[in-house]
């Protein structure tokens, strides 16, 4: 069952158009020109219950646009959008008690009181009953660590920290929808591991739906099977990070420790990606030539140590991918 439909979705910002300087402000005032902006451009995809699906894309792609829409705080312009049956922003106090929602830049806790206390008040807000809200709470306790602070009022808590405890808080009302904004931004990696196995459990074994957008593409590897690109507010790929990794990965890393300087290695279809002391990393498309054909190549010609070869790693595919956008942007821009 889709749980999130999204029918050729538009969103149109609208602003009013500022003049520069002083003159330029009092002209503001008079003349009302408008600036549009569409930050969602004629968007349709599914997610089914229990699915976790990382929505990502470049800055400005729309991302953030979209995680207001489906949970109702921004409207569409036009298109049709329904998120647990309803349209989110009609039915947003019904729809609140069924989908929890966390902005890594911006908090939704009590900043001066006490963890417990915003846990507290949630319930109290939600109408949680007493034995869901504890039976939630020990989870979420439990799962992500945070009872060592729970006592501490959140303005003194690490980011980390503070970060678990809002994935908490949008947890304890039982959601059948997760949605976080960059959940993991300005995190430790340790702190990034522990989210990422916690939304792997919730998703796995509560069954919680969970669409997440980010930057990282280790949070996409490791929650969530299937991922959604968008770019200039418009879907460019939707599917799994192996299927992408097949379409755009067939580049290979080919890292080469030489016992002295080689000098400038003059190989045709080699990129030098990194020079570290005596080591230096290449790319090569694989399809140009075969592994060991390339590395002998090169060690018959210069004084090779040891060789190993890497698969592309996600970053640099969808930093390929991304590439590839611009480019194509570029060329309709000139053509
Ligand atoms: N309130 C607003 N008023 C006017 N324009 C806006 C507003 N919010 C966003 N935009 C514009 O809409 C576009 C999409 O913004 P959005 O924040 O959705 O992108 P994003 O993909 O989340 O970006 P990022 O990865 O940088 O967080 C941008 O060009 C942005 O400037």
């Amino acid at each position: 069952m889709d749980i999130i439909s999204v029918n050729d979705i538009t969103k149109t910002y609208r602003q009013y158009r500022r003049f520069p300087g002083l003159i330029g402000s009092v002209r503001s005032l008079f003349t009302r020109e408008y600036i549009e902006e569409t930050a969602v451009r004629n968007l349709s995809f599914s997610i089914k219950e229990g699915e976790a699906v990382g929505y990502l894309g470049p800055n400005g792609a729309g991302k953030s646009t979209m995680i207001k829409m489906m949970t109702g705080i921004l409207v569409p312009t036009v298109g049709e959008l329904r998120v647990l049956g309803s349209v989110p922003h009609q039915a947003r106090k019904d729809n609140s008690r069924q989908i929890g929602v966390v902005f890594g830049q911006r908090s939704q806790l009590w900043w001066d009181l006490p963890v417990k206390d915003s846990f507290d008040l949630h319930k109290y807000i939600y109408k949680i009953p007493p034995i869901t809200f504890e039976k939630n709470l020990e989870f979420c306790v439990e799962l992500l660590a945070i009872k060592d602070f729970i006592q501490k009022p959140v303005r003194q808590l690490s980011l980390g920290q503070r970060m678990r405890v809002e994935i908490a808080m949008a947890l304890l009302h039982e959601p059948k929808i997760l949605f976080l904004d960059e959940p993991t931004i300005g995190l430790d990696v340790i702190a990034k591991d522990q989210i990422r196995q916690f939304l792997r459990t919730v998703n796995r074994d509560k069954r919680v739906t969970i669409v997440l957008t980010t930057h990282d593409m280790k949070d996409i590897e490791e929650i969530c099977p299937r991922m959604i690109v968008v770019n200039k507010g418009s879907v460019v790929y939707d599917g799994s990070v192996v299927e992408l990794r097949n379409r755009l990965g067939n580049e290979r890393q080919v890292v080469i420790d030489f016992r002295e300087e080689p000098g400038l290695i003059d190989m045709p279809g080699i990129t030098l990606l990194q020079e570290e002391g005596l080591r230096r990393t290449y790319s090569f498309a694989k399809s140009d030539a075969s592994v060991f054909d390339l590395v002998s190549r090169i060690a018959a010609k210069y004084p090779v140590e040891d060789a190993s070869i890497e698969s592309a790693d996600i970053d640099s595919v969808i930093r390929r991918l991304y590439q590839q956008l611009a480019e194509a942007d570029l060329k309709r821009q000139i053509g």
